[in-house]
């Protein structure tokens, strides 16, 4: 069977993500593993699923007064957002090439005319150059400028002020970086590097996390160091929440929201003799947990259990733990680079209700935690309603738990807010992150 082109695998992956609503990083993944593409054109597919997800609203409304959609043809949307994402975003696709491929592709979905409407309305869009919105309503403005569902943008402005804002809106828009974390239990980070060399793939340091690298390379999963457990691909601003739990290597840890499992492992690599519980409320996801600590050598440091955190001292018992680890169910809005479609999926009550939850696993948690033992909460967003609120909220209903400073492996003023890490995307492009650490005190039961 003759392989399918970049473009039509780019295409097809957004008309998922658009009606089925998948998520771009996993229906992305799942359309590039067997697609038999160099890594040239994976990188293609990355960059036009990305892209026109990320620019969604600016590109629609390139299109909004000249096509009108056609229910029975899901494709032609997605199609002509992809194509304009080109014409304006790509430099080194020329418009012609980009028209043809449009064509060719229209045609392979459909037998009738359709294909001329695709035509048409890129013709159109051609001749009349990029239609710029209006700025009398500067909410809306920078909704449609930077894509960003106006409610957000209102958000962002009323709480870290304009000029924040922007360079916020401005950075998520970016393709996200392509970060891995060496897995110290099989590696080293010279080793790594040596290898990355030899192989002729860049890379820079992380400017917040010394077990991090940014590489030139995208899909990092089809790296050999990946496949032997040497590498991992997680951001690093992630990482910093499992190395503030400071794990010592006969430690009980507890993480408590655990799938798919990157901070577990993160965890399991730090222990011996003690062991990490790793707890999801969805069985199915557990299996993701074993399968990439299986991949980095660490399954048998772990135990994974389906439970619900909130029932967890209920359940599992009292002061059982030297260190709890609470990686909130989250809005993800550190993440819209990663997985640009969250912000179009989530609204203001959604942070709200996320609130209520985050607080009552901390409470459901709190009490397996043996005294002098630290418990980490940390979110990857970055709303004060599911951060810095929900943390004294619990430290009120809690005197026996207060608040210490985290704990960085590399120290780093610009991502600490008072006690608290707090990342923002644009200050070093990695997902934006939040991380408080509490200590129990020594009386406590
Ligand atoms: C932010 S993700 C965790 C990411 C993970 N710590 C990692 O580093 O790979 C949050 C996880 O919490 C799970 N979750 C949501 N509500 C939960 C609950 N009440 N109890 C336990 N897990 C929950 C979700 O299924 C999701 O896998």
């Amino acid at each position: 069977m003759k392989n399918k082109s970049a473009r039509r695998i780019a295409l097809e992956t957004l008309i998922s993500v658009f009606k089925n609503k998948s998520y771009s990083n996993i229906a992305l993944n799942h359309a590039l593993k067997n697609s038999g593409l160099s890594s040239h054109d994976k990188n293609l597919v990355t960059q036009l699923v990305y892209g026109t997800i990320q620019h969604q609203i600016y590109l629609d409304y390139q299109i909004h007064d000249i096509f009108k959609e056609n229910k029975k043809a899901p494709w032609m949307r997605p199609l002509l957002l992809m194509s304009v994402y080109q014409l304006f975003f790509l430099d080194r696709v020329p418009n012609h090439a980009v028209l043809d491929e449009a064509n060719l592709l229209a045609k392979e979905y459909t037998k009738n005319n359709l294909y001329k409407v695709v035509n048409g309305v890129l013709r159109n869009v051609i001749r009349r150059g990029q239609q710029k919105p209006s700025s009398k309503n500067p909410v809306s403005y920078l909704s449609t400028v930077y894509s960003i569902p106006e409610w957000l943008v209102e958000y962002f402005v009323t709480h870290f002020g304009q000029e924040k804002a922007e360079s916020i809106l401005q950075s998520i828009n970016q393709p996200p970086q392509n970060t891995i974390r060496i897995n110290q239990k099989v590696t080293t980070k010279a080793a790594v590097c040596q290898w990355l060399d030899e192989q002729g793939i860049n890379y820079t340091e992380s400017e917040i996390s010394p077990d991090s690298l940014h590489l030139s390379y995208g899909p990092i999963n089809q790296l050999e160091l990946f496949e032997t457990g040497a590498i991992t691909i997680q951001d690093d601003s992630a990482t910093l929440a499992a190395q503030s739990l400071r794990v010592q290597p006969g430690d009980n840890v507890l993480d408590a929201c655990a799938s798919p499992g990157g901070k577990t492992i993160q965890i399991a690599e730090e222990l011996t003799t003690g062991t990490v519980t790793a707890l999801d409320i969805h069985k199915n996801k557990l299996n993701l947990i074993k399968d990439n600590a299986t991949r980095l050598q660490v399954a048998d440091l772990i135990e994974t259990q389906q439970l619900d955190a909130r029932l967890v001292s209920q359940e599992l018992g009292t002061q059982i733990y030297d260190k709890i680890l609470v990686d909130a169910p989250c809005s993800g809005l550190g993440l819209l680079r990663r997985k640009p479609e969250v912000k179009y999926t989530k609204a203001f009550s959604d942070v709200q209700k996320l609130s209520q939850i985050q607080l009552a696993i901390l409470n459901g948690v709190c009490e397996s935690l043996k005294p002098n033992g630290r418990l980490v909460y940390s979110t990857c967003t970055i709303t004060d309603e599911e951060n810095e609120q929900v943390v004294q909220a619990f430290l009120a209903q809690h005197p026996e738990f207060s608040l210490e400073k985290v704990y960085l492996k590399a120290d780093n003023e610009a991502i600490r807010s008072g006690d608290f890490v707090r990342i923002f995307p644009d200050t070093y492009r990695t997902d934006g992150f939040f991380i408080a650490s509490l200590v129990k005190s020594e009386g406590e039961q």
